[in-house]
């Protein structure tokens, strides 16, 4: 299999870095909408003001340990802000952070930053919903590495008013230690996804507490500049979770084909598992696929992702031990005459040993040391995704970004919400609430 995936891997990428056309699709004009929250009147930029059609990019990064999951939900959050600022009549593009150094993509010995978006998704797909660019390409439109403005995302120190959600922006003093510094041009230096390069023009602390497309007044009126950054921009909340916008933006998400068929190959060797034989048939255009809830039939075998590393170290009660999860496996089999188990986890070597002790059976996708370089851990986690995501049934961790995906997932390719949304429970857990089935709207 070493052969075929490096080949797999090699033919995508060159054919995929030689398409040129990463400008805007078109787009109608959109109304007007209404836009608040701006900051007290008087706020003034020192920044010069661009002029009124130019491009404008919007960049974002989010918490250093935060996983890949979880950056992929803020990735809609973007999206959606991105939407907002353009129905409002701005040309905004959305700039795509470069995948690395993200705490749990633990493989030594392989370079893993300054990953492009295209490695792991289609962005021909992504450019269908809303215009991206990824950060090379926005180098070198921009005519260097220069951000003009950086705004750091933080919460109100002093948290909510009276009690009172409301939703509100604004320029306050940086209250978290500045994970950025003047070098001696005058110039701010800070992570910027391993581009040593990059520098920013100017940055600033703004206090938000809201929505995402919040910012689209701020961006509009405030920071007139061509390109802005939020730092953080984990802060921001859903415009809509579950709307209409958000599958839109979820659906776009489409892996890149490599990996989707580095994944098909897999199930058809070891889970005697075909798309024709399961009814999981994917349209490439994803604007197109739309399967009927329970038309999925999936592979014959159960899919697991059982999630451990930080999720155990904090002893929580919604985990359960290696022991309690091979016994609810063992129970799913029976009940749903299953012979075969696939199983996805960041499980590390001791707890995996004993995981094969108790399922010797147990399937696993294991690349080997040549394919985990071009796969990188974002691409096995991908391939885990997507083989999890074609099982007759599926259960995962409790409030894991890396199983909401899979649900996801299972949803688009049309599985019956039982056989989707399930969920391993404590040993000791009193309470064991299923997640809950978010339907597609289209
Ligand atoms: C406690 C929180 O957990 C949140 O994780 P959670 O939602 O599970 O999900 P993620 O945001 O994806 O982060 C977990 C990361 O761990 C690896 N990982 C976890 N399970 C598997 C698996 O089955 N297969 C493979 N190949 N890799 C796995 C993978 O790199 C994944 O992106 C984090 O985003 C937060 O930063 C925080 O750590």
């Amino acid at each position: 299999m070493a052969f075929s995936i490096f080949h797999l891997v090699l033919l995508y990428l060159s054919s995929t870095y030689s398409f040129s056309a990463f400008f805007l699709g078109v787009f109608a004009a959109f109304a007007a909408v209404k836009s608040e929250n701006v900051f007290s009147a008087g706020h003034t930029s020192t920044i010069p003001i661009a002029a009124a059609r130019d491009l404008r990019y919007l960049l974002y990064d989010v918490n250093p340990p935060e996983g890949f999951n979880l950056r992929r939900d803020v990735y809609i959050r973007m999206a959606s802000l991105v939407k907002t600022l353009r129905k409002e009549g701005g040309d905004w593009v959305l700039v795509l952070p470069p995948w690395g150094r993200l705490y749990h993509w633990q493989s030594s010995d392989i370079d893993q930053i300054r990953i492009p978006w295209g490695e792991f998704f289609s962005i021909t797909s992504l450019q269908a919903n809303v215009p991206v660019i990824e950060y090379e390409e926005f180098i070198a439109e921009n005519g260097g590495p220069f951000i003009d403005q950086v705004l750091v995302l933080q919460n109100y120190a002093e948290g909510w008013t009276e009690g009172k959600w409301e939703e509100k922006v604004d320029e306050r003093p940086c209250f978290d230690k500045l994970m950025y510094y003047k070098d001696k041009q005058g110039y701010y230096r800070g992570w910027f996804w391993g581009y040593e390069e990059t520098r920013a023009r100017n940055v600033t602390c703004v206090s938000a507490q809201g929505h995402a497309s919040i910012m689209a007044p701020v961006l509009q009126r405030n920071y007139t500049v061509t390109s802005v950054m939020l730092d953080r921009a984990e802060t921001l909340l859903h415009d809509v979770y579950a709307g209409k916008d958000y599958w839109d933006t979820r659906r776009s998400m489409v892996f890149a084909k490599h990996l989707r068929l580095i994944g098909d190959e897999f199930r058809a060797k070891y889970l005697n598992s075909t798309d024709d034989r399961d009814l999981t048939t994917y349209r490439e255009d994803w604007t197109r696929m739309r399967a009927k809830p329970g038309s999925a039939k999936g592979g014959p075998y159960l899919a697991v992702h059982l999630r451990r590393k930080d999720f155990i170290w904090g002893h929580r009660e919604d985990v359960p031990s290696l022991k309690g999860a091979v016994k609810t496996i063992s129970n799913l089999m029976k009940k749903h005459k299953l012979e075969k188990v696939f199983i996805a986890t960041d499980a590390d070597g001791e707890e995996l040993k004993e995981l094969k002790g108790m399922l010797p059976h147990m399937v696993r996708f294991e690349p080997s040391q040549e394919d985990l370089e071009l796969l990188k851990d974002g691409g096995v986690a991908i391939i885990d995704q997507w083989i999890c995501s074609h099982a007759r049934f599926f259960i995962g961790t409790s409030v894991s970004t890396f199983s909401f995906r899979i649900h996801e997932e299972r949803e688009i390719l049309g599985f019956d919400p039982k056989t989707t949304y399930n969920r391993f429970c404590g040993d000791a857990e009193k309470e064991c609430e299923q997640p809950t089935h978010w339907k597609i709207v289209y």
